[in-house]
């Protein structure tokens, strides 16, 4: 059997708005998240992680920013390409772990909700995708209020 491990990081800045977009889910908040796509930051460490186990890049090198086609594009676009790639390399998805860090908003109240979205996108059962939050203890920029980090494990498996 052969198993891989991939990782994924990604942060976005705070900025004027009324919702922000976490793991395709939308959450009322005070402000938006800052990005060339839809910003879910949460979405695109997950897919990094999943590209990560690959060794096939990162989401930049698939969906360049500077490509005005991915302006607002819905981040599941990303996800689902990264998903293709790992079964068109015969690897099925075996867990993904993603840990979101702000203060606000809290993400416990949405987090079956994000984990049932994940599942429809990469097709692969619910109790096999975790969704978890921590605050930063008021501590840096997640800390101040000015953005949202997520970090994301993925393992990939072919048998
Ligand atoms: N944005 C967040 C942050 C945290 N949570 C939940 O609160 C728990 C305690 O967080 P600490 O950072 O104080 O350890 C955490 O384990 C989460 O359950 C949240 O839902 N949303
Ligand atoms: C997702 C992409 C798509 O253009 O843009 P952003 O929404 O800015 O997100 P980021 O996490 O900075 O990753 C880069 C890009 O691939």
């Amino acid at each position: 059997m052969d198993i891989r491990l991939g990782n994924g990081f990604d942060v976005h800045a705070f900025d004027d708005g009324d919702h922000v977009t976490l793991c395709g889910v939308r959450i009322d908040h005070d402000h938006g998240l800052k990005g060339h796509s839809d910003a879910d930051v949460a979405m695109h460490a997950i897919t990094d992680a999943i590209y990560g186990a690959l060794a096939m890049g990162d989401i930049g090198r698939h969906f360049p920013p500077s490509d005005p086609q991915w302006k607002g594009a819905a981040s599941h676009i990303f996800l689902s390409h990264a998903v293709e790639l790992a079964r068109d390399n015969g690897f099925s998805i075996g867990n993904i772990d993603c840990t979101i860090v702000c203060e606000y908003p809290k993400i416990g109240p949405h987090s079956n909700a994000m984990r049932t979205r994940m599942a429809q996108i990469t097709q692969i059962v619910e109790d096999r995708i975790s969704v978890k939050a921590t605050t930063s203890e008021q501590l840096g920029f997640t800390g101040r209020g000015e953005g949202i980090a997520a970090l994301a494990t993925c393992t990939l498996v072919k048998t």
